[in-house]
Order: structure tokens, then C-alpha cells, then sequence
């Protein structure tokens, strides 16, 4: 489920706001505030667990591990290049937590690389981030190599337990 534009009410009120556009998943969360880099700079709470779903974020190595976040992170776009992380590597669900990869500047949209946290995801998409590291086709950590992965700045240890065990069957 995702907040809709009627009757917003930020989840993040100072901090982040959706920036609802025209046009289906045109949506985007943009930062209202400056962050280092390497900054815990959002709990992760109030999620429930529910289906893998184009809005779920993965929280193990499981089918069964997705989570909605309902609140506003779920606008949170996928980049290539990101600037922020989902950590949901701790057992204890109160570390949980959106991480700053790069310096933030209050009105930089915020973005995360999917497959960090995605196996295979739900809604595949032919990626429009634009950077010089584009990937084309966004479908899962599955479809990439473990450099590919490795290179954006963070990965979950789920993700890379999956990689390690396809690379030990594929040897
Ligand atoms: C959880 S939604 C993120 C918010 C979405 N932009 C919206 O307006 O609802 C995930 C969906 O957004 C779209 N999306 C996210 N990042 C994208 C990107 N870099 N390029 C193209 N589409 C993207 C895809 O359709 C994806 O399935």
C-alpha cells in the first residue's frame, strides 16, 4: 500500500516529502534536509509483513521475507548509482534503518539500488536513473553479477548469501 496524493500527511513531516507526479510510479521522495554520508537517517518502523509486491522490500533470504513500510519511504526510486541503503541486516528489527551512502543535500530525491535488498523482484522495469552506471533492466540481485552488485555501495548479507550459494552450485 502506498500513501496517495488525497489527503497526504507526511510520514516524515521536516525531513522527506513525496513529490507526487503524473503518470503510474512517476512519484518520488525528495529530501528536505542535508545529510552526511553514512548517516542513520530514518528508523525503520512501523512495517508489517506481508507478500512480495512491486511496494515490498525484502528482509531475508526467504519468499517469505517481505515487508510493507507503510509510510512515505515506499517512494523511494531505485538508482543505479544511489544515495541511501535499506539495513535491515539486524536480527533486531529496532536497528532497522535507512542509511545515507553519499551526501544528501535538502532537495536531492532519495534512491536506493533494488537489488540490494531484491532477489527477484516482483515488477521488473527498464530502469530510467540515468547514470553512467546504468544496469538497463532492473530485475533482482538473481539477474547480476556479484560485481555488479557489490559496486553500489551496499549490500544486504541475505543478498550476498544467495549469490555466494549460486556460485558454489554453478562451480
Ligand atoms: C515502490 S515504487 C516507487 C515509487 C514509484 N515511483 C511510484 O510513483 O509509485 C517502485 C516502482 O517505481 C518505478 N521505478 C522506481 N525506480 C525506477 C527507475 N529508476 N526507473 C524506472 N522506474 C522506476 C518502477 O515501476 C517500480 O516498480
Amino acid at each position: 500500500m502506498k500513501p496517495s496524493q488525497k489527503s497526504y500527511v507526511p510520514s516524515h513531516p521536516g525531513k522527506f516529502v513525496v513529490e507526487f507526479a503524473p503518470g503510474d510510479f512517476q512519484s518520488s521522495l525528495k529530501s528536505l534536509k542535508a545529510f552526511k554520508a553514512g548517516q542513520n537517517i530514518a528508523a525503520i518502523e512501523g512495517t508489517t509483513k506481508g507478500p512480495k509486491a512491486y511496494t515490498s522490500v525484502q528482509c531475508g533470504p526467504g519468499e517469505e521475507d517481505h515487508i510493507e513500510l507503510n509510510s512515505d519511504l515506499v517512494y523511494i526510486n531505485h538508482s543505479c548509482e544511489p544515495n541511501v541503503a535499506f539495513d535491515l541486516s539486524s536480527p533486531d528489527q529496532s536497528e532497522w534503518c535507512l542509511r545515507s551512502l553519499k551526501p544528501i543535500e535538502a532537495g536531492d530525491h532519495l534512491t536506493f539500488f533494488y537489488p540490494s535488498t531484491e532477489w527477484d523482484m516482483d515488477q521488473a522495469f527498464k530502469c530510467a536513473c540515468g547514470t553512467k552506471t546504468c544496469l538497463g533492466s532492473i530485475q533482482g540481485a538473481k539477474y547480476l553479477s556479484k560485481d555488479e552488485l557489490t559496486a553500489r555501495g551496499y549490500v544486504s548479507p541475505y543478498i550476498l548469501k544467495l549469490i555466494e550459494e549460486r556460485e558454489a552450485k554453478s562451480s
